[in-house]
């Protein structure tokens, strides 16, 4: 029998891991947002399990909405160029917006977005995202709730893919070097 496992080089961070961050994010989100309206903006669609898990961590009358953008294709490098392929439905003028993303590697993903979004009018724009890249970055971007730092390797899994894959690992690991180079 063959599994997806099978493919991952190392465990960065597991699922009991993530299960707790995503509680500790939640109880402070839900401190910060009390009474305001607020939009959870999941970007498509490496953000779909953590969207999924946060939102129910959040204690809070709340709606949910997503983009897609693309950037990656099927390299592990940044193209730079970030296309929306969905835009949100929900009108956010006036809305204290939180984008929920997978992970912040360049930033050019979140910097071009934040700028897109802005000029639509948010009472708030904040940021969060499971994983950071820090090492990575070419363009600023200020994240306001974030799971964890990790360092400048390639991972999959909570909804992270490579080429489409992987995304439905319970944790975040990395792929076997063979497999992509
Ligand atoms: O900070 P950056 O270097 O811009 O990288 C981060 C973005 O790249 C990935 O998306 P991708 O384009 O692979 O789409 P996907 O979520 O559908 O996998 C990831 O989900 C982030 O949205
Ligand atoms: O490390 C990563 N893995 C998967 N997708 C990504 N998009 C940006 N960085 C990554
Ligand atoms: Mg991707």
């Amino acid at each position: 029998m063959s599994s997806i496992t099978q493919d991952i080089q190392e465990i960065l961070i597991t699922e009991q891991q993530l299960k707790e961050k995503v509680k500790e994010l939640g109880r402070m989100i839900t401190k910060d947002y009390q009474g305001k309206d607020l939009v959870l903006l999941g970007v498509l669609k490496g953000a779909i399990m953590f969207m999924a898990d946060l939102s129910r961590a959040i204690d809070l009358p709340l709606s949910i909405d997503f983009m897609a953008v693309s950037s990656y294709g099927s390299s592990t490098q940044s193209s730079g160029i970030v296309k929306i392929i969905k835009d949100h439905d929900i009108n956010i003028e006036g809305k204290d917006v939180l984008i929920v993303e997978d992970i912040i590697d360049s930033g050019l993903t979140l910097s071009y977005l934040r700028e897109t979004l802005l000029g639509r009018k948010p009472r708030s724009l904040k940021i969060c995202t499971i994983l950071d890249k820090p090492e990575r970055r070419e363009a600023d971007v200020k994240v306001d709730y974030c799971g964890f730092k990790i360092p400048d390797k390639f991972v999959v899994g909570y909804g992270l893919d490579f080429d489409e894959k992987y995304r439905n690992l319970p944790f975040i690991g990395v792929l076997k070097p063979e497999l992509y180079k």
